[in-house]
This record gives C-alpha cells, sequence and structure tokens, in this order.
C-alpha cells in the first residue's frame, strides 16, 4: 500500500438549486520522498484537492489513507492530533502569526499538543539554522522579506516532521530569483526528511522539477 493512497476522491457542496460538484474524480498515490505537482485552470478544484488531502475537508466519496492510517474515520479531536503530527501546510501567503516571532511561529503546530518543551523550542531554532534564518529568530514576520517568510513558513511545515508535506503555490508571491531559492530549500528539506511533497501551482519551473505531475480538469486528476 503506497503512504498516500487517495482513490476516486470527490467533492461537491449544496448550493440553492442542487449541488456543485468541485471534484469529480481525484486518484493519487505516492511513496516517502516523491513529489507531485497539481497543476490546472483556476477553479478545478485543486485547493479543494489540497484541503481534502490536508484532512482540512472531508471527501464527499472516495477513499484516503495517509501512512497507513484513514484519517477520515477518526473522531475530531484525533484528526487534528493526526492532522498536526502527519501534514505540513505552505501556503501562498505564508500565514505566520503576526504578533508572534519567528520562533513562535515555527513551534505553532506544537499547540495541537498542548505548549512546546524545551527539547521542541531547540528542534525549532536548529530548524531555523537549517533555513537561515537563526539571526531573525526573535524578529516579527513583518521584519522579514517574502522570501524570509516563506523559509519561516517551511520551518513550520517541517517542526513536527510529517509524513506529507501540501504547498499551495509556495512561491506565487515571490521573484523568480527567490522563488528557486525557496524551491531549493524545499526539495532539499524534503529529501532529507523522507517525506511526500505535493504542490498546487501554475509555475512551470516549480512543476517541472517535481516527480509526478498531475493536471486537474473540471474537477477530474489525470497524470501526464
Ligand atoms: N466551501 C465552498 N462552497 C462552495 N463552493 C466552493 C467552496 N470551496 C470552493 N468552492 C468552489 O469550488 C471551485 C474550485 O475551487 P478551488 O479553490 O478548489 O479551485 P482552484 O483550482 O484551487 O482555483 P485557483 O487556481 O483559482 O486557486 C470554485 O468554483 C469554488 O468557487
Amino acid at each position: 500500500m503506497p503512504t498516500l493512497n487517495a482513490s476516486s476522491l470527490a467533492k461537491s457542496y449544496p448550493i440553492a438549486d442542487g449541488e456543485l460538484v468541485v471534484l469529480r474524480e481525484a486518484t493519487l498515490q505516492l511513496e516517502r520522498g516523491e513529489s507531485a505537482a497539481i497543476v490546472g485552470p483556476s477553479g478545478s478544484g485543486k485547493s479543494t484537492l489540497l484541503s481534502i488531502l490536508g484532512t482540512l475537508e472531508t471527501p464527499s466519496t472516495g477513499t484516503y489513507e495517509l501512512g497507513g492510517a484513514a484519517p477520515f474515520s477518526l473522531s475530531e479531536p484525533e484528526l487534528a492530533k493526526f492532522r498536526s503530527r502527519q501534514v505540513g501546510f505552505i501556503f501562498q501567503d505564508h500565514h505566520l502569526l503576526p504578533q508572534c516571532s519567528v520562533l513562535e511561529n515555527v513551534l505553532v503546530p506544537m499547540l495541537a499538543d498542548g505548549a512546546a518543551g524545551s527539547a521542541d523550542v531547540e528542534r525549532a531554532e536548529q530548524l531555523l539554522d537549517r533555513v537561515g534564518l537563526a539571526e531573525r529568530r526573535h524578529h516579527r514576520p513583518a521584519q522579514l522579506s517574502g522570501g524570509e517568510r516563506q523559509r519561516a513558513a517551511i520551518a513550520r511545515a517541517l517542526l513536527r516532521e510529517p509524513t506529507l508535506l501540501l504547498a499551495d503555490e509556495p512561491t506565487g508571491n515571490l521573484d523568480r530569483h527567490t522563488a528557486d531559492a525557496i524551491v531549493d530549500l524545499l526539495l532539499e528539506l524534503q529529501a532529507e526528511r523522507n517525506a511526500i511533497l505535493v504542490a498546487v501551482t501554475h509555475s512551470e519551473p516549480l512543476a517541472a522539477r517535481l516527480q509526478q505531475r498531475h493536471t486537474l480538469n473540471d474537477g477530474r486528476l489525470e497524470r501526464q
């Protein structure tokens, strides 16, 4: 069984005169260490698929297993713990908390289990060192450049050594040079940790560097 095993995922939302079908058929299988790009036109369901893989949304039909577990059969509190341990999220807009320092932001994934301990702080500091932000750990996100904020977001996503890294347009707000450096860093860290990476992107340079390429068209996912 592959580590990530998504089979015939579909998602629809109720609307006034029936239902809106956003995802019709998405099947995706990835082993640890593998990466996939999800490309497709705006509104084709890419973010919806990513939300299901990240267990933030439940599919209407289909099955999903990650690391041998079936997350959608867990209770809500168990699912929240599963998600914080197994999935790291990187968004286009970094989603860092503006009132917290970079170090505090990197520790946010520990909050699902209560407070962060001294070993967590040590790991967060090592990660910040690894992403080149050691000197910036007590700064607020507003004091960082766009590329530095994305480095902090990558460190946060990796803190719990998740099985799955999900990235939604991770280079969307960056210039080409900064974007290339962020992709380099992301792929290096993914390889070091043997994690799965799934990235939704309109960026051809990013998609070209991932192993699998899938296109979503009108809610149907096809491997190319
Ligand atoms: N909670 C919701 N309720 C109703 N419709 C929704 C909901 N979430 C998404 N949709 C609709 O589902 C469709 C697909 O949205 P989604 O954000 O997954 O597309 P996308 O491919 O990621 O688009 P983009 O590239 O523009 O971000 C859109 O028409 C959107 O309006």
